[in-house]
């Protein structure tokens, strides 16, 4: 099998005495769309900070094109951050700014592209994710949660990045608003040959923009397999989650 382009061999975090990641292994193919499922607590976004460099693991690696990213030097990680794109949770998107400057933040702070045509690739890719180029000239702050996480995701894929994160990238939208999200999402991924790795609780969202699925329990992956095969995966912890069934071993393991 050919190299994954992102590995993670047991990893591991603990939190003063409570033990959230607890050996994570785990591949994302090249081209391919990883969704991580998981319960509240399970630690979903402590995974997803590893791979970003955000948070130092106890033990094991995080793998990208076969590197140790872990043991770069700085500014080799640096480099390399500059590959991934990551659309975060609540948008994090700066009010402060125009969005023309939002979706620009990273290249123009890197001096990659001048103000002038920073505005030229701003509308280029607004109109990737459904928006006109008027809206770059708007405030963060005048946009309703969904144009918000259009305008997220374009600050995402602006610098034509490898690798996509995205952080629960549906929550807090209507279902028709967060099915379009995921479309777009898809598009872009395909769009740029992008590595994806998102992280979910929405599980149509999950069948919609994931190739791939992880399920994370107790600090473990206990289950991988295709994105379209949950709800009947033949794994009853999977299935339950998927399902979202009050009945099952999940349950079991709480009441304990
Ligand atoms: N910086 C931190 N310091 C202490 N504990 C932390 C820290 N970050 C995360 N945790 C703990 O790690 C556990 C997993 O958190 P994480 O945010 O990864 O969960 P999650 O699976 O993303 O959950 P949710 O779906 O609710 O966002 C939680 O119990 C949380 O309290």
């Amino acid at each position: 099998m050919s190299q994954p382009k992102i590995r993670l061999s047991g990893l591991t975090k603990s939190f003063g005495e409570k033990r959230v990641l607890d050996g994570i292994d785990l591949d994302m193919t090249a081209g391919r769309s990883m969704v991580i499922l998981g319960g509240s607590g399970s630690g979903k976004s402590v995974t997803l900070k590893c791979m970003l460099g955000l948070l130092v693991p106890d033990a094991g690696m995080v793998e990208i094109d076969g590197r140790d990213v872990l043991k770069m030097p700085r500014r080799e990680r640096e480099a390399l951050n500059d590959r991934i794109g990551m659309l975060f949770q609540n948008g994090a998107l700066f009010d402060s700014l125009p969005v023309w400057e939002n979706v620009c933040f990273k290249l123009l702070a890197q001096k990659r592209i001048t103000r002038a045509a920073a505005r030229d690739k701003a509308a280029e890719v607004l109109a990737q994710v459904g928006l006109a180029a008027s809206v770059g000239d708007l405030s963060p702050a005048e946009l309703s949660g969904g144009m918000q996480k259009r305008v997220g995701l374009a600050r995402a894929i602006a610098s034509e990045p490898e690798i996509l994160f995205f952080d629960e990238p549906t929550t807090g939208l209507d279902p028709i608003m967060g099915a379009v999200i995921d479309g777009l999402i898809r598009d872009c991924v395909q769009r740029l040959g992008a590595t994806a790795v998102s992280i979910t609780h929405d599980m149509a969202s999950a069948r919609r923009i994931g190739d791939e699925a992880a399920m994370l329990h107790k600090g473990r992956i206990v289950w991988t397999g295709p994105a379209a095969e949950l709800g009947h995966t033949g794994n009853a912890m999977v299935d339950q989650f998927a399902r979202g069934e009050r009945e099952g071993p999940i349950q079991m393991e709480l009441r304990r």
